[in-house]
């Protein structure tokens, strides 16, 4: 039985010195009005249920940092507020509270939450990859894959069809697709290579920064294990930076060089990935690491 603390941890960054791709700090989202009573820091929800007025409080004041080339995990079970955070990361939620700077974007000036839509989708479309745990969103699946790869690149301005051409059969060879089934549509695809062709489609404006949500989940152990792979070379070959979210631990374990451990939508612990796996200090992360010995 797992008995959570409710004291989230302070965000240290006492790990690398170089300047960070991403910063995020008190990044809340929560889903309803709120009320006086959880407006209050100290308030003791209900795991991340307001017990007054019924708020989900999804996202609970999460700050992060993540540096050129490194892989930022972010594990926690069922609810805890992963994919959220990730969906106000990409823009595809509007977080109640918080500030994001973007190393890409004006120098890290601006809070990327408060520039305009416009500014949003450019951010979005040059600055950042997103892979899905569902490929039917990030995905056409009745287009080529050619044409897939090709979308991302004419939403960051590229016109040269010849240039997406080759683009995208680079890519599609890097992620191992064979290059005479370019022209075949991801719903004739196998669940991994459906997962091979987003994460092609990510890179294609080779962006600093990429985002991963749940990218295994559902595959076999077996095609799992290529995915995970290649998310490793990528990060050797191109030093793309990378937050991964997932469940399990073992996927992160081998991807990140650093995690966060979320539960009921707040970081509980966070640190270099190696020395969570060795003396993890909250009772779930301990829980969540002897689930795996
Ligand atoms: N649109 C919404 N309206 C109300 N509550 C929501 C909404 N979206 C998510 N939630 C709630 O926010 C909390 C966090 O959900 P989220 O999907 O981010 O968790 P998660 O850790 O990614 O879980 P999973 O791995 O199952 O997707 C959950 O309590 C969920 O029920």
């Amino acid at each position: 039985m797992v008995t959570p603390q409710t004291t989230p941890v302070p965000v240290e960054h006492v790990f690398c010195d170089d300047a960070p791709v991403l910063k995020v700090c008190g990044l809340s989202k929560r889903f309803g009005a709120g009320c006086p009573y959880c407006a209050d820091p100290r308030a003791e929800l209900e795991r991340n249920i307001c017990p007054v007025c019924g708020t989900v409080h999804a996202v609970r004041n999460v700050s992060l940092e993540v540096h050129p080339g490194e892989i930022l995990g972010i594990v926690g079970e069922s609810g805890s507020g992963k994919s959220t955070l990730m969906q106000c990361l990409y823009f595809d939620q509007d977080p109640t509270e918080g500030d994001m700077r973007v190393a890409a974007f004006d120098g890290g000036a601006a809070n990327c939450f408060d520039v305009s839509r416009q500014q949003q989708r450019y951010i979005r479309d040059r600055i950042f990859g997103m892979v899905y745990q569902n490929p039917y969103l990030g995905l056409r699946m009745n287009f080529s894959s050619l044409s897939n790869i090709a979308e991302k690149q004419i939403a960051a301005g590229v016109r040269d069809v010849h240039h997406m051409v080759k683009r995208g059969e680079e890519l599609l060879e890097r992620v191992k697709i064979p290059l005479r089934r370019k022209q075949d549509p991801p719903r004739a695809f196998s669940g991994g290579m459906q997962q091979r062709v987003q994460i092609a489609k990510a890179l294609s404006n080779e962006p600093p920064m990429l985002f991963l949500d749940e990218v295994t989940t559902g595959l076999d152990l077996s095609v799992q294990a290529r995915v995970l792979d290649l998310i490793l070379q990528l990060r050797r070959d191109l030093g793309v930076s990378m937050v991964v979210v997932s469940h399990d631990l073992g996927v992160i374990r081998l991807l990140a060089d650093r995690t966060i451990v979320m539960l009921d939508g707040q970081v509980i612990e966070h640190g270099l990935t190696d020395q969570i796996m060795q003396d993890p200090q909250h009772a779930y992360t301990q829980e969540l690491v002897y689930s795996l010995l």
